[in-house]
């Protein structure tokens, strides 16, 4: 039988409970990879809510809203977001589901993809934070703003992250001057690292959206290694070279057990913002055809567009500033991606 039904009395036009579950059972819903499980659906005469379990837009509606039985029934959508286990189990996870976002070559947009992969779960409807890991080239701060506001820490010795476009934000940017961090040696920027994560007061978050810094040396490793990841996110170009080290990401983070959610290419195309004429400056389908090889999923093609860059460089990302911009809709579409991959893989752990 299907999650709880209540028929209200006044109620002449809702189809009977068995109609209404084998219709159900039979829906295939966006971003899922089963049918819908029982008790994410509510029932109550008229009114219907589908609570799911990851961060999802009413989009994820559209099959049951479109449904000849179903579609008569007014349909909400209710979030309940998942605390999924995480590579560290005997580390309990105090705050939310960590993905960590990393790139195995450096200027791949790997920043700029966790910027707009935070933003976009936050709109979404997730509680989102974000860790700059990238302790070399902390960039959050330009990429978001408030460069010039500092970290403040409370009595307990916590940083007080900023909120910025919606988001809570914790970044050596916020505390140091960069050019100090930019000479610091491999176990002093992990252990500073370590202590962001850790000494950062976070409120009660759904995802933490971590920027690690290019590469797979030991920085990286060992963040791997100590911390609590639920999933990890590879970014690439489709370049060749950017190809090789990304292959290098997914080997490292599935050496130590951190399954691999998904993986961006980025600058897929240059597209003329005059003409709409697109041009693969980088090459070809790179990026999906490690993510096929590797059996990643691909959670999304981002072309190069100097519409995103300069909202970058502004500290007033696209995403924040246009929500319902083509492109700002294509990087929600790989947030849904994201969130629901990051759930189906835990439940088949
Ligand atoms: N899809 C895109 N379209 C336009 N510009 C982009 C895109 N992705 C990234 N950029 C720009 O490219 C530059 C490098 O991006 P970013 O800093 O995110 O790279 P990174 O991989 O994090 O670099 P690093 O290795 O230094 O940490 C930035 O100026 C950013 O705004």
């Amino acid at each position: 039988m299907f999650g709880r039904f209540k028929k209200s009395k006044s109620d002449k036009s809702a189809s009977s409970q068995p109609q209404l579950s084998h219709a159900l059972a039979e829906i295939k819903l966006p971003y899922c990879t089963s049918t819908i499980p029982e008790d994410w659906v509510t029932i109550n005469g008229q009114e219907a809510v589908l609570t799911v379990p990851f961060a999802a837009n009413e989009q994820i509606l559209e099959p049951l809203r479109q449904h000849p039985e179903l579609g008569k029934l007014n349909w909400v959508l209710r979030l309940n977001i998942a605390k999924l286990p995480n590579s560290q189990p005997e580390l309990p996870m105090t705050f939310g589901n960590v993905i960590v976002v990393s790139s195995g070559k450096g200027g791949v947009g790997k920043s700029s993809v966790s910027v707009q992969l935070a933003l976009a779960l936050q709109q979404l409807g997730a509680n989102v934070g974000m860790l700059d890991a990238d302790v070399y080239g902390p960039s959050l701060p330009t990429m978001l703003g408030g460069q010039e506001e500092k970290l403040e820490i409370n009595a307990q010795q916590k940083m007080i992250p900023h909120q910025r476009h919606g988001i809570w934000v914790s970044s050596l940017g916020y505390l140091t001057d960069t050019k100090d961090a930019a000479i610091w040696r491999g176990p002093m920027a992990s252990a500073a690292l370590q202590q962001l994560f850790r000494d950062t007061k976070w409120p009660r978050l759904d995802y933490l959206i971590v920027d690690m810094p290019p590469g797979t040396g030991d920085i990286q490793l060992t963040f791997a290694q100590k911390l609590p990841i639920t999933g990890a996110v590879i970014v690439t170009t489709p370049q060749t070279v950017a190809l090789a080290d990304a292959e290098k990401g997914i080997t490292m983070f599935r050496k130590v057990g951190v399954p691999i959610t998904g993986l961006i290419e980025n600058m897929s195309y240059y597209q003329c913002s005059q003409c709409g004429h697109r041009d693969a400056i980088f090459g070809t389908e790179g990026g999906a055809k490690v993510a096929h090889r590797e059996q990643v999923p691909l959670l999304g093609q981002w072309p190069l567009d100097a519409r995103i860059r300069s909202g970058l460089d502004d500290g007033k990302p696209l995403l924040a500033e246009h929500p319902e911009h083509q492109l700002s809709l294509m990087m929600k579409e790989s947030a849904s991606k994201l969130a629901a991959e990051l759930y189906y893989q835990a439940q088949t752990k």
